[in-house]
């Protein structure tokens, strides 16, 4: 933890190679408006729909994590982060959803391009196991905690749930989650090489642009 902080550790690494990424990542189109406080109440609508289904995605493979984990620690930080998603991010979209003005009208290409994010994650736990889950669920927590942090900093009027949304991913436990996951980076055996960390980031950041693109399709 101590390595992850100072910064000194295989996640720095991989973070400040693909910094590039992760900043184009952050500067798509939902992003920038959610940021803004100007986004389309149906195009949110259909964002909690495809957001609420790949969280049930993520809740998967942090189970493929637990079953995977080397040590007692990486057990508990997964669990940690799985009951967060099934107690208070489900509620979030409980929440969200019964309170939202629009209905999610989503197109069969918005559907398609946004569960590829899914499909790509649940590929890469199945294919490459552990190294790959906290690689990937780095990439997508780390993209989060960026563009989150960096909205909460900025003095905007947005709708309730969406303020809420990205309040939930600048505080604890999330970041503590983001953490965890760049201790486990940090603790991959040395025969898995930083080539392959950043193939993996990258891969899911790039997944991650074509989903938070889908609902505006
Ligand atoms: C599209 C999308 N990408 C990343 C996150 C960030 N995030 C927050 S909780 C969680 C699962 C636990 O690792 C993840 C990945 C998100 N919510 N939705």
């Amino acid at each position: 933890m101590a390595d992850s902080l100072s910064g000194g550790g295989r996640s720095a690494r991989l973070l400040a190679a693909a910094g590039d990424d992760l900043a184009a990542a952050a500067r798509v189109r939902l992003l920038t408006e959610l940021t803004a406080g100007s986004v389309d109440p149906e195009v949110y609508a259909r964002y909690l729909r495809v957001e609420e289904e790949f969280v049930h995605t993520a809740a998967r493979v942090l189970g493929a994590a637990v079953w995977d984990a080397p040590r007692w620690e990486s057990t508990v930080g997964h669990a940690r982060s799985l009951f967060s998603l099934v107690t208070e991010q489900r509620e979030y979209f409980a929440h969200a959803r019964a309170q939202w003005p629009a209905a999610a009208d989503l197109s069969p290409a918005a559907r398609r391009a946004a569960g590829g994010l899914s499909e790509h994650v649940l590929r890469a736990a199945a294919d490459h196991g552990y190294p790959a889950i906290v690689t990937s669920m780095l990439a997508a927590e780390q993209l989060y905690l960026t563009w989150c942090t960096a909205a909460t900093g900025r003095d905007v009027r947005r709708e309730p749930a969406v303020q809420e949304w990205i309040e939930l991913h600048a505080r604890a436990p999330f970041t503590d989650q983001v953490a965890f996951l760049r201790a486990e980076v940090d603790a991959l055996p040395g025969e898995v090489s930083d080539a392959r960390l950043l193939d993996w980031f990258t891969a899911m950041l790039a997944e991650e642009c074509r989903f938070h693109d889908a609902v505006f399709r």
